[in-house]
């Protein structure tokens, strides 16, 4: 059978199928956390019975997974209270068998990295190819931190502010999960979380904070994990110094694109609210207290917009205490990394301890590598902490932050790195359905695309997949060409062409702005949109994610998918198009689609068969570095169109302009005839 054809087989249609598209998320979900097994690394007896709780009881639980398996029963939550109580029990302190058992049923592994990890690396890699299983001296380096068993325990143990933790209430958050749930305790109370034997074993001090990687899926709550110690680093330092009365600027959060900025700025400022903790994102006017030889502060441009979330300095006076009073008034700043690099230059941010590069393994790549790292040699505080997060990380980029902070090291401070893992590595958030789609000619894609709009109970080969949803294509061009040709698939009494959009950098700010507030707003149905939106993105309520054309990379369809089941909303469907051209490259996304389904636990012949994905052929490396940095080849430039104009039109269009053009030629060689013509002339003018 062709194998094209087998990928593309379609999955059993399911009831809902021929209902209404609604705005709705795919489905109601209380539990955000992906993984819970408590009997995970468990030896069970074959049959043994496992409670079952029904979507009813799940509503509103308190998920206590250190109670014993049979007495573990829903429990109702309790009220908020409006007033918090002023003094909480400590929790006390899990023994180590417990720890090890809460963190494999999350499946999560805390891993101490040192520099010479690479050299293990090597040594393993020698010993795989020699089939020599590699010695437990090897993996020795794994940490059982204490987890963080409830929200509540954030004030109870780790002595949050009652206002954050009310905020956190009030915003819904009752249930940590897994990267809050590991990550939390460490950043907030390292001494605490990891067990002083371990750090003595391995040679690492935690009184200083420590340097960290959270690696976990897409949708799993990342930004809440540096957003809550950050805000209350800062309230803890604030009340250590009673000389400090402003707002100093104590942390930058830095992100790939802007739109990601706005939203770590805006959920940052929700849970920030009546903390005193203040979160701008960097705007053209504001002015940040650097230090440098002139040492003056910056002002990126002296333009006011009215908002009062920061001051500019109109003040030319070199007094630099005079400039710093005019800094924009702000403990956290969020910015991407070109804005920030370009206002610093050769200036340094001493005030800064803590240093949030979110999606690093994009900041740290090529395209960002030489202004993230100008910001982290800008932050010149000796108590600077970095913590880095994202979906996927590539060893290369680990390799890369253990240099840089080998490299800033002292005496004072070894460079211990954490790095929490949540579930298998570099795959796909396990809550999404994904579906390969073969088209034989990019038309077809087109096609397609509409019956994921329009569909039809006669259509078996295509999932159904409920508004809104996101569509990714590989250019700013293609994205624009295919809006114009959906752009009226609308029926007026739904809204028209207004319930679909396209977004992509090449657009003003404030056309970008309004796009997705009208999406988050549930105007908009569709948006077509690049890899601009492809990470970090939240948008709760999408429900599919369409790759137009096939992502660039196995980390790109990780993220692209990830804006779909996101905080435990099951359901999101994650369509793929592919045609001959991309058979060449599909090994890679195939493979990231096998392993996320095996995270999602299905069993063998359930998703894509492995044979199957051994007979595509090969991605080399070449192949694959070329295609990161252009994309599928014949989707650039002019050839790129996006079109439901069958060939044969095609064709005859081509001709008339052909036409045409050869007749302008003729007409343009005729005049240029008479002119040379003319300037053999006697009067040598041409007349007009
Ligand atoms: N403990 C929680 N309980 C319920 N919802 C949560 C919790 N933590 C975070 N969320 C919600 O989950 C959604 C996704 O969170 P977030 O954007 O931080 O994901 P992420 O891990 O950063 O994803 P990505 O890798 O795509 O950037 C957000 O809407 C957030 O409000």
């Amino acid at each position: 059978m062709d194998i094209l054809k087998l990928l593309s087989r379609g999955t059993k249609k399911t009831s809902n199928q021929n209902q209404q598209s609604d705005l709705k998320p795919a489905s109601k979900t209380v539990n955000p956390q992906l993984f819970n097994d408590p009997t995970r690394g468990l030896k069970r007896k074959r049959n043994e019975e496992q409670p079952q709780l029904s979507q009813e009881d799940d509503d509103g639980l308190e998920i206590d997974f250190f109670a014993p398996q049979d007495t573990k029963k829903p429990v109702k939550q309790a009220p908020v209270p409006n007033e918090l109580p002023e003094t909480k029990l400590e929790s006390p302190l899990l023994d180590e068998e417990t720890v090890r058992q809460v963190l494999r049923s999350h499946r999560l592994k805390v891993t101490l990295l040192s520099s010479h990890d690479k050299k293990t690396a090597k040594v393993k890699k020698a010993k795989k190819k020699e089939s020599v299983k590699p010695k437990a001296k090897d993996t020795k380096k794994q940490l059982f931190p204490q987890p963080l068993t409830s929200f509540a325990e954030l004030r109870a143990t780790y002595n949050i502010s009652p206002r954050l933790e009310s905020n956190l209430i009030t915003q819904g958050f009752r249930i940590p999960t897994e990267i809050q749930l590991g990550s939390l305790p460490m950043l907030m109370d390292p001494n605490r979380a990891i067990p002083a034997l371990a750090a003595e074993e391995f040679n690492f001090s935690t009184s200083n904070g420590i340097d960290f990687l959270g690696v976990a899926p897409t949708g799993s709550g990342k930004t809440l994990s540096f957003l809550i110690p950050t805000i209350n680093n800062i309230m803890r330092w604030r009340a250590e110094d009673e000389n400090q009365k402003e707002h100093v600027l104590e942390a930058i959060i830095v992100a790939p694109t802007k739109e990601l900025c706005h939203q770590i700025g805006n959920e940052g400022r929700k849970i920030a609210q009546g903390t005193g903790v203040k979160i701008v994102e960097m705007k053209k006017n504001i002015t940040l207290p650097t230090e440098s030889l002139g040492a003056d502060d910056l002002t990126l441009e002296n333009e006011s917009d009215g908002d009062n979330e920061s001051v500019s300095s109109d003040d030319e006076s070199d007094d630099h205490e005079v400039q710093r009073k005019t800094a924009t008034k702000t403990n956290i700043l969020v910015t991407t990394p070109l804005v920030l690099q370009n206002l610093l230059k050769s200036k340094t941010l001493p005030t800064v301890k803590s240093l949030i590069l979110d999606e690093v393994d994009v900041l740290l790549d090529d395209a960002f590598r030489s202004q993230t790292v100008g910001i982290w040699s800008a932050c010149t505080n000796p108590d600077l902490r970095l913590t880095c997060w994202s979906a996927t990380m590539g060893s290369h980029i680990e390799g890369f932050i253990l240099d840089q902070l080998k490299s800033r090291a002292s005496p004072e401070r070894p460079v211990p790195l954490i790095r929490l893992v949540v579930g298998l590595k570099d795959t796909a958030v396990p809550l999404v359905k994904h579906k390969l789609v073969y088209t034989a000619t990019e038309q077809g894609k087109l096609f397609a695309l509409r019956q994921l709009l329009h569909p039809k109970s006669s259509s078996n080969t295509l999932p159904f997949m409920q508004l809104p949803f996101l569509v990714f294509t590989q250019t700013i061009e293609r994205a624009t060409a295919l809006h114009a040709e959906l752009k009226f698939d609308f029926p007026i009494e739904a809204g028209g062409s207004s319930r679909i959009a396209v977004l992509h950098s090449a657009l003003p700010d404030a056309a970008r702005s309004k796009v997705m507030a009208r999406f988050r707003a549930g105007e908009i149905f569709v948006l077509i949109t690049t890899d601009l939106l492809m990470r970090g993105i939240d948008l709760v309520g999408v429900n599919g994610v369409v790759n137009y054309d096939l992502p660039a990379t196995a980390a790109a369809y990780v993220h692209r998918v990830g804006r779909t089941g996101r905080a435990g909303h099951d359901g999101g469907v994650a369509v793929t198009f592919y045609t001959t051209e991309d058979v060449a490259h599909l090994k890679t996304i195939a493979n990231v689609i096998a392993l996320s389904e095996k995270q999602a636990g299905k069993q063998e012949g359930e998703g894509m068969p492995k044979w199957l994905i051994d007979s595509l052929p090969k991605v080399s490396k070449e192949e694959k570095k070329k295609l990161k940095e252009r994309g599928v080849e014949s989707r650039r430039g002019n050839k790129a169109k996006i079109t439901s104009k069958s060939a044969w039109e095609r064709r005859k269009e081509n001709n008339r302009r052909g036409a045409i053009a050869g007749s302008k030629k003729r007409k343009v060689e005729g005049s240029e005839a008479n002119v040379s013509r003319g300037g053999e002339s006697e009067w040598g003018g041409i007349a007009d």
